[in-house]
């Protein structure tokens, strides 16, 4: 199987608010791939953090792709203006709409990338009938809503299955939650391919020290 690219995208939500766009800025100038941007709304996740115009307004710092996980539902309603704040990837979580295939398909209409979030007990078999639908499948391995988490050691088999079903198609598998460097061989070596960290990054001084840091520690792996 062709090998995918390592990618890792920090997560904003441990940022410093009061300084976003300087924060942003600092993590594209340390070699981000993706800017990950935690969209919750206080009622599918028990924490409220912040919106599109927070988006709207740090698009013009950076040319990253966005890769909005969307903690909110009902999503439907909401997919537009997010793609128009400038996200790149739309994931939504397999529980945030009553129709999935069609939430993704509406993504795709727009031109962005379709992904899907599973929380930790949300079972993969969620994604077997969309498989063709989707570019991403994030698999959460803390409960969604709060940064600062340990990782759910569990999820590394998930991680496993989800490599299995997902086979030769062309789809990233991104693991978001508690995230650092020393675990990210080992979710690498479970078949993921897109890191997600906020804390691991943004609670250090030197961002591109730690981004190394996990791309080293994510590649040593043989895959
Ligand atoms: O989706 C999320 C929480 O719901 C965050 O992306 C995730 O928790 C990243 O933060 P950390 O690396 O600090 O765990
Ligand atoms: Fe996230």
């Amino acid at each position: 199987m062709k090998t995918r690219p390592l990618l890792i995208s920090p997560s904003i939500l441990a940022a410093d608010f009061a300084r976003l766009g300087e924060e942003v800025r600092a993590i594209d100038a340390a070699g981000a791939d993706y800017i990950h941007i935690d969209v919750m709304d206080g009622h599918f996740v028990p924490n409220i953090s912040f919106g599109t115009p927070i988006m709207d307004s740090i698009r013009s710092v950076t040319k990253k792709p966005f890769d909005v996980h969307l903690m909110i539902a009902p999503v439907d309603p909401y997919l537009e203006s997010f793609a128009k704040a400038g996200a790149d990837i739309i994931t939504v979580h397999a529980e945030a709409g009553p129709h999935l295939d069609r939430t993704l398909q509406a993504i795709r209409a727009m031109g962005k990338k379709a992904g899907v979030s599973l929380n930790p007990a949300t079972p993969a078999s969620v994604l077997k009938h969309v498989m063709d639908r989707l570019d991403l499948i994030l698999v959460m391995s803390v409960n969604p809503g709060f940064g600062g988490q340990s990782f759910i050691p569990a999820m590394l088999e998930k991680i496993s299955e989800i490599r299995d079903m997902v086979g030769g198609r062309d789809i990233d598998i991104e693991v978001d939650g508690g995230v650092t460097r020393h675990n990210a061989g080992d979710i690498v070596r479970a078949g993921a391919n897109v890191l997600v960290a906020g804390s691991a990054i943004f609670k250090t001084k030197d961002y591109a020290a730690e981004i190394r840091a996990i791309r080293a520690a994510a590649t040593s792996v043989a895959v």
